[in-house]
C-alpha cells in the first residue's frame, strides 16, 4: 500500500517506519531540522520492541508525494483545518485519511475538508517521541492502534488496513464504535496529560501520592459526565479501565503534553482540558477540575 504520514514525528514516523519495513511505500511529511536529518540519514528508531534504521522518502511539501492510498494523520492538534488542506493534492477518490491524534471532534473538521467518506477515526496508546532530529524513541510496551469507520460499519477497506497494520507487527483493533473509543482515549489522555503536566512529573510519582492519584480519578469522572451529556455513554467501568491503563504504563511514562511542556513547545491543552471545558459548557456540565488545569497551563505555556 502507498502511505503518506502527515506530521511524521514521534507517532507518525514510528508507525510509518514499521510499515516501510514491511515493504509498503511510505513518504514522511515533516519539517525543520527533523526533516533535514530524515533526508540526510534516514529514519532511526530506538524502541523497546527493537531498534531499526532505514532510508525513507521525506518531504516538506505534500505536493511532492504523489497520490496515496492512505494518509496517517499525526500532527499535533493545532490548526487541523489548515493542515488537512495541505493533503488534498495527494488524495485519490478512494484514499483513506486515518486520524491518530489525541482529542475529540478532529475527524469532523477533517471531513469538512476532504469529505467524510475518506476519513477514518483512530487513536493510539503508545509512548514515543522525537529524541533528536531524525531519531525516534519509542518507550512503552503498549503500542496499540484502535481505528474504524466513523459510522461504525466494518468495511472491506478497513479490514484490509487492519491486515496491513497487523502484518507490520502493530497490535491493532478494528472498532465498530470508534466514536466511543475516541472518547475513552480522550477521557484518559485529557486527565493523564493534565495531572502529569500540572505536576511536571511522570506517572509513577503521580500514583505514589494519594492526593494526585485521586485527582486523576476526579479528572476522569468529570470527562465521563461531559461525555454522557454529549450523548457518549461512558460508564464507571470505562473510568476504571482508564485508571488502570494509566497505572499499567511504566512509572517513568510522561504524557506527550508534559514532554512538549518540558521542551517549551506549544502544548495541546486547547484540544485536551480545553475541549473538556468546551464540551462541558455545550451540555451545561460544570468542569471545575479541567477548567483549573486549562487556565493554569494556558498561562504557563504563554510564557514560553
Ligand atoms: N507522542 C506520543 O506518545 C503520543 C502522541 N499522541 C498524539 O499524536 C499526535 C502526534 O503527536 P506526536 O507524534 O507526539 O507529535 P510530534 O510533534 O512528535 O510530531 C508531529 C510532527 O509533525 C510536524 N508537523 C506539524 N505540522 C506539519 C506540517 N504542516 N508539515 C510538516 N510537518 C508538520 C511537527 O513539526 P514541528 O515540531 O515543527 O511542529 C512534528 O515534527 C498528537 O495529537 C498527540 O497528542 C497520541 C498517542 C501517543
Ligand atoms: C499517555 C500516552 C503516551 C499514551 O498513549 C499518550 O497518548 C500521550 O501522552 O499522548
Amino acid at each position: 500500500m502507498k502511505f503518506a504520514v502527515m506530521g511524521a514525528g514521534g507517532v507518525g514516523a514510528y508507525f510509518g517506519g514499521l510499515l516501510a519495513q514491511k515493504g509498503h511505500e511510505v513518504t514522511l511529511i515533516a519539517r525543520g531540522e527533523h526533516l533535514k536529518a530524515l533526508q540526510e540519514n534516514g529514519l532511526t528508531v530506538h524502541s523497546v520492541h527493537g531498534d531499526f534504521q532505514l532510508p525513507l522518502k521525506a518531504v516538506a511539501d505534500p505536493q511532492e508525494v504523489g497520490l496515496v492510498d492512505v494518509v496517517l494523520f499525526t500532527t499535533k492538534g493545532f490548526d487541523i483545518k489548515k493542515t488537512t488542506e495541505q493533503i488534498l493534492p495527494i488524495l485519490k477518490e478512494d484514499s483513506m485519511v486515518l486520524n491518530l491524534q489525541n482529542g475529540v471532534g478532529n475527524e469532523e473538521i477533517m471531513a469538512e475538508v476532504v469529505g467524510k467518506e475518506r476519513v477514518l477515526g483512530g487513536l493510539t496508546y503508545i509512548e514515543t517521541t522525537i529524541e533528536a532530529p531524525g531519531i525516534i524513541a519509542q518507550k512503552s510496551a503498549k503500542r496499540d492502534i484502535i481505528f474504524g469507520e466513523m459510522d461504525g460499519q466494518i468495511t472491506e477497506r478497513a479490514k484490509q488496513l487492519l491486515s496491513v497494520f497487523q502484518e507490520a507487527g502493530i497490535p491493532t483493533v478494528l472498532s465498530g464504535n470508534i466514536q466511543k473509543d475516541i472518547w475513552k482515549k480522550f477521557m484518559f489522555i485529557s486527565s493523564f496529560s493534565a495531572i502529569t503536566t500540572i505536576t511536571e512529573l511522570p506517572a509513577g510519582d503521580v500514583w505514589a501520592c494519594e492526593k494526585t492519584d485521586q485527582l486523576f480519578c476526579k479528572l476522569l469522572k468529570e470527562v465521563k459526565h461531559v461525555a454522557r451529556a454529549n450523548g457518549i455513554e461512558l460508564s464507571d467501568e470505562d473510568v476504571e479501565v482508564a485508571y488502570q491503563i494509566g497505572h499499567n504504563f511504566a512509572p517513568t511514562t510522561k504524557s506527550s503534553m508534559l514532554v512538549d511542556f518540558e521542551r517549551r513547545k506549544p502544548i495541546e491543552v486547547d484540544s485536551l482540558s480545553g475541549a473538556v471545558v468546551k464540551y462541558g459548557k455545550k451540555a451545561n456540565v460544570e468542569t471545575p477540575y479541567h477548567e483549573m488545569v486549562y487556565g493554569v497551563l494556558t498561562l504557563k505555556a504563554s510564557k514560553f
